[in-house]
């Protein structure tokens, strides 16, 4: 089993990425904690196939776990499903030393952290992300939130797990389309800063589909750590952090306008990636070979790339973004591969020229 640990000082974590790590997972945690009153959530999907084998870790050493189940998709992210959980919170009897734990995607670990975030001004939780989008990104950096009709992860703070679990067995059971959602993540850290994990992607993404054990160790580990890296110096976003979202200034856009049922969360932003190279490229700050390698995996992995949405639409979506300030929007943008800046350059007579054009017909 490998471990990075993410240095937060009084806040600090580890994350345990290996095999078979389920069914480890309450052995694991009561090295350090008390037997306790616990509320496990995941989905319906994730519940049948995992449920039961990490409730049992932890039953087995003598927590007293509630399971509770809710329906897949990102809509679910929302203030009523928070108010269904607090609810399940007091139905259980928890209380400040109690224990949340997240099985599943980015949904139900976002969720789930705001509800430990807020129940009783913050209880403690464990991430146990079976996606791989939740395991190399949303897992990872206390990043908590619930959706709003008027933007993605509108309500929400920042509050750190007490570790995270992940158990690359998982994604055998994961649908190719929500795999592929995953790499975009892993794409995004490739461009924002490693070269060379960007190379990786472009000669081992076979190795990678196969879920070979090597192959995926090496993504979810570097994604990890260059995660770890960028929180470590910049938890709250202030600067830095905001590299982290790459693609996503438009990406949430584009989920936003769908009302976050038409496209899973990486597939919005492997698109807001190509338009955030696009505006790079119009800005004259990046070469059209940064955006002709990021299309090239893009396609090899059947992403579709095209919206068919109105620029209006998604401009004026945009203006919600937590990185605008002052009504100035705010965009990620590359430089080359394993470097990107952060620009306030970007008009919306820009936005017009870039976003009405298809992408496949610059
Ligand atoms: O952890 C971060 O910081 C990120 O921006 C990572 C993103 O990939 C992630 O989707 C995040 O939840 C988006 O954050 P938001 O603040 O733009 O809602």
């Amino acid at each position: 089993m490998k471990t990075i640990h993410v240095n937060l000082s009084a806040d600090s974590y580890n994350i345990y990425i290996g095999k078979d790590i389920l069914a480890k997972v309450g052995e694991i945690v009561a090295k350090d904690k008390e037997p306790c009153k616990m509320l496990l959530i995941t989905d319906e999907n994730i519940e049948k196939i995992y449920g039961d084998v990490v409730a049992e870790s932890f039953r087995q050493n003598n927590f007293d776990v509630k399971l509770l189940s809710l329906p897949p998709g990102e809509e679910q992210k929302n203030i009523e499903n928070a108010l269904l959980l607090y609810d399940n919170c007091f139905a259980h009897k928890l209380d400040r030393k109690s224990l949340i734990v997240a099985l599943g995607g980015g949904v139900v670990g976002d969720l789930s952290g705001f509800i430990a975030a807020t129940f009783m001004r913050g209880i403690p939780y464990i991430q146990i992300p079976t996606s791989l989008l939740a395991q190399v990104d949303s897992s990872i950096g206390g990043k908590v939130a619930v959706n709003h009709p008027k933007g993605k992860n509108m309500i929400g703070c920042f509050y750190q797990p007490k570790a995270v679990f992940i158990d690359t067995n998982t994604l055998s059971s994961l649908p190719s389309k929500e795999m592929v959602a995953g790499i975009a993540e892993v794409i995004k850290y490739g461009v924002i800063r490693d070269a060379e994990l960007f190379a990786f992607m472009e000669k081992s993404m076979d190795a990678i589909l196969q879920l070979q054990d090597e192959a995926l160790l090496k993504i979810i580990a570097t994604s990890c750590q260059i995660k770890a890296n960028v929180v470590e110096q910049d938890e709250k976003e202030k600067d830095l952090r905001a590299i982290l979202n790459y693609g996503h200034t438009i990406g949430h856009a584009i989920e936003t306008v769908t009302h976050y049922k038409q496209y899973r969360h990486g597939e919005a932003v492997a698109i807001g990636m190509l338009y955030a190279t696009k505006i790079a490229i119009e800005l004259g700050i990046a070469d059209t070979s940064v955006f002709d390698r990021q299309l090239s995996i893009m396609k090899n992995l059947g992403l579709s790339i095209q919206t068919g949405l109105k620029s209006e639409d998604i401009i004026k979506a945009l203006y919600t973004d937590k990185k605008t300030v002052s009504g100035r929007l705010r965009f990620v943008l590359p430089t080359k591969i394993g470097e990107v800046i952060i620009s306030d350059k970007v008009n919306d007579e820009m936005l017009y020229r870039v976003l009405d054009k298809p992408l496949l017909a610059f």
